[in-house]
């Protein structure tokens, strides 16, 4: 063969590559660096089995579906969140569909606004298990109001739960990270702690004060590489988290999520995020599009990325006032088109 063939050939190969990584954009569902890993990284199956995680938020939507997953995986599990009944029906389905046993799985009742009691809650794990491997930072609620008519105590709650309370219990536990210089901290975050969207001014806040906490908690750490500080960032995923969100009145929630069709399996959420854990990455994005293209305009291309969103935010806000679901309909014409 000859050398000019030859190089013909490898141009072709790298060119069929570049389109395959193209068409893979095109229909992603997370970062590329993130699918990259699911495509050649470090597999869960391999990682993360015999480790002691706790899940905050475990009661229901991701955190029940992260519980699930990691008991398939052999991991010893704490679940944490307030409602103890809720906790014990995923524990009992965690032990029916794995081969963990009663011993193995801890459930432990938590209010992260309560923050006097994460001192003692972090002792209890540990008196349990002996060691924490990985904390999921999961628990949270959101929000839906403008924010004219929002009153303080949303603003307040917002932070005190999202914020405050992760950033509480993340403290108690790194000093034991921190002694066996090693462990994850991994929290849930969302691609409102990067863009921005209405309805969601104290959501978005209590999200970017997350990034900007946990971005530089990870500088303070550079001298124990083997502690890794992990952001995940979700767009629309299937959860009661529109059902819980916070209204303009902090005793009223949405109360009813309506469909969710249009929005990511929590299933495949959860495996992109143990994907990540495996893989030690920093920060995912995980979303379909529109919402991921939208996350890349507005890191490489701001102005372009206020254009569209002053017009995905608009529709965001008629959608709300007409009683839909505020996403749905820009979703519904992207899963129209797929289907
Ligand atoms: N579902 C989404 O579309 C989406 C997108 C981006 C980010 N997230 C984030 O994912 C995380 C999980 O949310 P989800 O979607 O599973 O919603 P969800 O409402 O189904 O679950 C939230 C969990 O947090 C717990 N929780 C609420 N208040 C608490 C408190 N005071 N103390 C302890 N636990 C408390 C709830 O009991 C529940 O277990 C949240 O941090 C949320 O911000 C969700």
């Amino acid at each position: 063969m000859s050398w000019e063939l030859l190089l013909w050939l490898l141009a072709l190969c790298a060119l069929l590559l570049l389109v395959v990584q193209l068409l893979r954009f095109l229909w992603a569902d997370g970062d590329l660096t993130l699918l990259w890993a699911e495509w050649q990284g470090r597999r869960p199956e391999w990682e993360l089995t015999d480790m002691v995680v706790w899940v905050t938020g475990a009661s229901s939507g991701i955190g029940e579906e992260l519980a699930y997953q990691l008991s398939k995986l052999g991991v010893s599990l704490v679940l944490s969140a307030r409602r103890v009944h809720e906790l014990e029906r995923v524990k009992r389905r965690c032990l029916e569909n794995s081969n963990l046993k009663e011993k193995d799985i801890l459930v432990l009742p938590l209010d992260l606004t309560d923050i006097g009691s994460h001192e003692a809650a972090t002792k209890a794990v540990l008196q349990e298990f002996g060691r924490i491997d990985i904390l999921v930072n999961n628990g949270g609620v959101s929000q839906r109001s403008l924010c004219m008519d929002t009153s303080l105590d949303v603003y307040r709650k917002l932070i005190e739960l999202n914020y405050l309370g992760t950033v509480s219990l993340t403290k108690r536990v790194l000093p034991y990270m921190i002694e066996r210089k090693q462990g994850k901290i991994v929290t849930v975050n969302s691609l409102l702690g990067i863009i921005a969207a209405p309805l969601s001014s104290g959501y978005c806040a209590s999200k970017h004060a997350l990034r900007g906490f946990f971005n530089s908690l990870r500088t303070e750490l550079a001298t124990y590489p083997g502690i890794i500080v992990s952001n995940i960032c979700p767009g629309p995923v299937q959860s009661n988290i529109v059902a819980n969100s916070l209204t303009g009145e902090v005793t009223k929630t949405v109360g009813n999520g309506g469909h969710q069709s249009y929005k990511m399996a929590t299933s495949r959420c959860v495996r992109l995020m143990l994907i990540s854990m495996a893989n030690d990455l920093k920060e995912v994005w995980i979303s379909e599009h529109p919402i991921l293209a939208a996350a890349y305009l507005w890191q490489y291309m701001p102005t372009w990325a206020w254009w569209i969103t002053n017009k995905m935010g608009k529709k965001r806000i008629e959608n709300f006032k007409s009683g839909v679901d505020a996403d749905s309909s820009y979703f519904n014409i992207l899963k129209r088109k797929r289907d």
